[in-house]
This record gives structure tokens, C-alpha cells and sequence, in this order.
């Protein structure tokens, strides 16, 4: 069989690793149900097209396995199924026509909407499960694993996802491998196709040509998968941002931060992150309520996510972020949020730029991020974004000037500086001793609640330091004199 040949004899071992996987699930859902039972989604594109050869490489294993036969493949016997649409482009339409004629294929035309034309081809047909080519980086397949049943208000059958962890990278490593035809867009610069009405080639393959025609370069020679959709009319570019929404039920904003590290519990490393994310936090008027520092463990780390998550706005979590054995703290995220860690096709682009001589396996352990969960915030500061899943920021700093960097772009990116209104705070030193400033201290608590109240001292016969802090200047001015009042003038002094 041709496919299997070409991908045997290609040295490309990612590739290899990609395509096994696929042929598992595939020849798995031919074990699971009868040919009759099985559809394939086609449409033309280039993730169908590579579908359409996986699943006729499947095919032919599953067959050889069951009756070891060694014959060749001139007709595929899996139901095809086309929506075929009045927007669809010409050269789509005429590849998909195409494609069915070479390869003996029965194409089904639907000319309904998606939901509709299933109930109907459910209705008249015994079919359980349906190949489609989704990859994890498209819009629709968020949540969705290798086997999917379809979604509530669905017709019922199983979504088969034989290429969910395919990249954008793999898709043309494995059309250019096999040397198969593909739609004729993908020559003129279109990297992902939608309708006539949302598509346009990707601008980041025109060519600079002096005719007065616009040129661009063939779909392969996209260098960043990431951009693939770049081509799309976007529907909604929306930064979700978690502050925003329930948070904003308490006045001040409350922030947890988690420093995950063996090391640091140890005494091995002293962790001044922690420090520096109080400090700005509180700088730009947050509460920090708890920090707290957790071993090298997926479930100690999942269950302080877990409590912290639901308690504060904003959690902030670092250390523990990498390749290693020991850096499980976007697994323990992953479980805090009851999802799987799954490839990330985009953030795979990033660390691919950035660590591309010493990728050596067919899989990046880094890449993987809790799925469904997480946004990427970019920065042209940072080399690879900063990780946020839900309330949670996941910060990839080891040192504090790696960690002033990505606060700057934080809080560039977020509304952490912008939507809350600041913190004014005083500081007083005073020798006064402890007992000669309790109570008064109590009582100006009682009158002045809304000004917070804080006491601290550098060493135990040393100056007291009274730090008040409060929304209002002028409240604070008040609560000064008013403390000021009760004793002999002179024993404070203004450290501000
Ligand atoms: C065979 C098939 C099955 C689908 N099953 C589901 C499903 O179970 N749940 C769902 O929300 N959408 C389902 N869809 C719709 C797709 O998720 C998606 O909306 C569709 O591919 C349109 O994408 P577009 O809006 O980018 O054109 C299905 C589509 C097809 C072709
Ligand atoms: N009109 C359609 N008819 C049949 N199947 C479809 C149709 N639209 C989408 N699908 C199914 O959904 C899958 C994902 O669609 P998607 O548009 O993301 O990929 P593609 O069209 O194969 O490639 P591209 O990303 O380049 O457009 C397809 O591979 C196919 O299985
Ligand atoms: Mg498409």
C-alpha cells in the first residue's frame, strides 16, 4: 500500500510516531464497528485529505490483519459523507470530486445544514461513529479526545478524531511525504479554508512581486503553524480575562501565590520570587492572602491549586515548569481543573523557535497544557508566552529579573494594575513600647474600619513600625492625627 510504504521508507521519526497513532485509532474503531457502521467526513481540506489516506492505509492493515490478504486497494468502502455548501470555493468542491473518482469513493452529498443532514443520514443508515479530520488547534475541538461521543443536542454516534494531535507541521510533512494531490488553494497561499465569505490567502506567505498582482507562497512554506488560521475573518477576537467577571464581587482583589519546589522547603534555595510577587501585587492594590510553598508533587500541588482557585481572584503559581522529572506543576493545574494535559499545537510553535537543535524527540513533554483551560498571553517581551488557565498564572520565572519581565507584561496584558482603584498606606516609627501602644492602637481600629492596621518590628527592643493603609488619603491623614492625638507630641515619625 502506497501510504504505508512512503511513510515507512521516510526518516522523518516524529512523522513515523504521528502516522502509528493515527492507524491505531483507526484500525481500532474498524475492531470496535462493522464497516457499515463507520462514515467518513470529507470536505476537501487539507486535515480531511490527509484523513482520507490515513484511512485508506487503515483500512487496508485492518484488512491484511483479519484475513492476510496482501491484495492492493482500488475502492474504499467507507461511506463518504460531503455538506456540500453554496459558499464553498469552486477548487474545494472540484478536489473534493476529484479525490472521490481516483480513490473509488462513493461520495454521500448533504446539502442541508451539519446537524440536520445527520439526523437524516443517522435515520437511513446504521452509522455509529464518524472519522473527521479535527486537530487540537481548531476552534472545535476543545475538549474533545481520539473518541468523542457527539455533543448534547447532537444526533448520537462517535466522533472519531484519528488526527486530534496533529500539527499544522505534520499535516504537510505527511502530504509532501506521500506525494499526494491536494486542493489546488493550498498552492496559493490559502493555509486553512472556510467558506468563500470568511476565507482570504494568508498574508504571511504574499510575496513581494512588482506586477501588480498579489503572489503568495504554497501553504507548506508556512514557517509557524500558529498562523495558520491567520487567513480566517476572525468572528470575535476576544481576551477573555478572569478578573473581570465573578471576581469583582469584594472591593479589593485577592491573589495567592504557590511556589512549587523541593529545593525551597529544603533550604537549598532561598525563594525570593514569592517576595517579589507580595510586593508588586500589593503595589498595584491587591490583597495577597495566603503564599505557601509545595513539594515536587502532582497531587500537592493540584489540591493547594484546587483550594486557592476558589477562595482568591487571581492565583499566581511558579517554579516547577519545564521538561524535567520533577516539574509537575501544569499536570497538578491540569487535575486541579478535572482536565488532561494535551498537546498544545500553538505553544509547540513557540518552543520549537526557541529550542529547535535540541528537539530531538517526536514528542515535546513541554507542549503540553491543560486542555480547554488555558490561554496563551503574548508579549513581543517575552520568547514564549505566559501561561494562564483560568484564575490560575502559571509563571515560568527562575530568577526575579526573568520575573520582573513577565510582571511587566502581565500586568501590560491584564487589567492586574488597572481595574482596581490603589492602596494608599503611611508608615510611623515610634519607640513606644508594645503595652503603650496597644490599646490606643485597638481603639483607633474601632474608629477608623475601613483603614487597615499593621504592626511590625525590626528586632524586639528596637522602634515599632505602624503601617495604616486605606483607599482615601485623607482617611488615613485622619486616622494619623487621630492616633497622634492620644499621645505626647513627637513620638511618631512619618517614614514615608
Ligand atoms: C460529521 C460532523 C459531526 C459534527 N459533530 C458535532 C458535535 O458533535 N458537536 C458539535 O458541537 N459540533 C459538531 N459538528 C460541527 C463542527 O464542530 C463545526 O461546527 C463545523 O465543523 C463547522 O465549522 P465552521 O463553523 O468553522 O464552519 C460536526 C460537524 C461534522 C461535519
Ligand atoms: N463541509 C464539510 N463536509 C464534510 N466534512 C466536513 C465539512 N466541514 C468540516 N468537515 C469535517 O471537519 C473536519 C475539520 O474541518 P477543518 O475545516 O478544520 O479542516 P479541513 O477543512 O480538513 O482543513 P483546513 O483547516 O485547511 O480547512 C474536516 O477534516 C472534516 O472531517
Ligand atoms: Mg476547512
Amino acid at each position: 500500500m502506497e501510504i504505508d510504504k512512503a511513510i515507512g521508507e521516510s526518516e522523518d521519526k516524529r512523522l513515523k510516531t504521528k502516522y502509528n497513532n493515527a492507524i491505531f485509532i483507526i484500525t481500532r474503531a474498524l475492531s470496535l464497528y462493522s464497516i457499515e457502521e463507520v462514515a467518513f467526513s470529507f470536505n476537501g481540506g487539507k486535515d480531511s485529505t490527509v484523513l482520507l489516506h490515513l484511512l485508506r492505509a487503515g483500512y487496508f492493515l485492518h484488512k491484511k490483519e483479519m484475513s492476510s490478504s496482501n491484495g492492493g486497494l482500488s475502492s474504499f468502502p467507507v461511506r463518504t459523507i460531503y455538506f456540500e455548501s453554496p459558499s464553498a470555493f469552486t477548487e474545494i468542491n472540484a478536489f473534493t470530486y476529484d479525490a472521490a473518482q481516483t480513490y473509488g469513493i462513493q461520495l454521500d452529498i448533504i446539502r442541508q445544514d451539519f446537524k440536520s443532514g445527520l439526523e437524516a443520514l443517522l435515520k437511513a443508515n446504521p452509522i455509529r461513529a464518524i472519522f473527521l479530520g479535527v486537530r487540537i488547534g481548531d476552534p472545535t475541538a476543545v475538549g474533545q479526545e481520539q473518541f468523542s461521543p457527539s455533543s448534547p443536542g447532537w444526533p448520537p454516534f462517535m466522533r472519531v478524531n484519528p488526527i486530534l494531535d496533529w500539527s499544522y507541521r505534520d499535516v504537510w510533512a505527511f502530504l509532501l511525504a506521500c506525494k499526494v494531490k491536494y486542493c489546488s488553494l493550498y498552492d496559493q497561499g490559502y493555509t486553512s479554508i472556510g467558506s468563500i465569505h470568511d476565507t482570504v490567502p494568508n498574508a504571511l506567505l504574499s510575496v513581494n512581486d512588482t506586477s501588480s498582482k498579489e503572489k503568495f507562497k504554497p501553504a507548506y512554506l508556512l514557517s509557524d503553524g500558529r498562523l495558520e488560521r491567520a487567513g480566517r475573518v476572525k468572528k470575535n477576537a476576544s481576551v477573555k480575562n478572569d478578573i473581570d467577571g465573578d471576581s469583582q464581587k469584594h472591593e479589593v482583589l485577592l491573589a495567592s501565590v504557590i511556589a512549587v519546589g523541593d529545593e525551597i522547603l529544603s533550604g537549598t534555595v532561598e525563594d525570593r520570587l514569592g517576595l517579589y510577587l507580595c510586593k508588586k501585587l500589593t503595589s498595584v492594590g491587591w490583597s495577597v492572602q495566603q503564599t505557601s510553598v509545595i513539594r515536587n508533587d502532582i497531587d500537592s500541588v493540584s489540591e493547594e491549586v484546587d483550594r486557592q482557585r476558589s477562595i482568591c481572584d487571581m492565583v499566581f503559581i511558579y517554579g516547577g515548569v519545564g521538561p524535567l522529572h520533577s516539574d509537575v506543576t501544569l499536570a497538578g493545574v491540569a487535575k486541579a481543573f478535572g482536565v488532561r494535559l494535551a498537546p498544545d499545537e500553538e505553544f509547540e510553535e513557540y518552543l520549537r523557535h526557541l529550542i529547535s537543535e535540541q528537539c530531538t524527540g517526536d514528542r515535546n513533554e513541554m507542549a503540553q497544557l491543560p486542555e480547554g483551560i488555558t490561554e496563551l498571553l503574548h508579549h513581543e517581551k517575552l520568547s514564549v508566552p505566559l501561561i494562564k488557565c483560568r484564575n490560575v498564572i502559571v509563571l515560568a520565572a527562575t530568577n526575579t529579573e526573568e520575573l520582573e519581565k513577565e510582571w511587566e507584561c502581565l500586568t501590560e496584558l491584564t487589567k492586574l494594575g488597572g481595574s482596581t482603584s490603589l492602596m494608599e498606606s503611611k508608615r510611623l516609627m515610634t519607640s513606644l513600647t508594645d503595652v503603650e501602644v496597644a490599646e490606643p492602637l485597638s481603639k483607633l481600629g474601632l474608629e477608623f474600619p475601613d483603614i487597615y492596621l499593621g504592626c511590625y518590628r525590626k528586632s524586639r527592643q528596637g522602634p515599632i513600625i505602624i503601617c495604616l493603609k486605606g483607599k482615601d488619603n485623607a482617611r488615613i491623614d485622619s486616622a494619623v492625627q487621630a492616633l497622634c492625638k492620644k499621645f505626647k507630641e513627637g513620638v511618631f515619625v512619618d517614614m514615608k
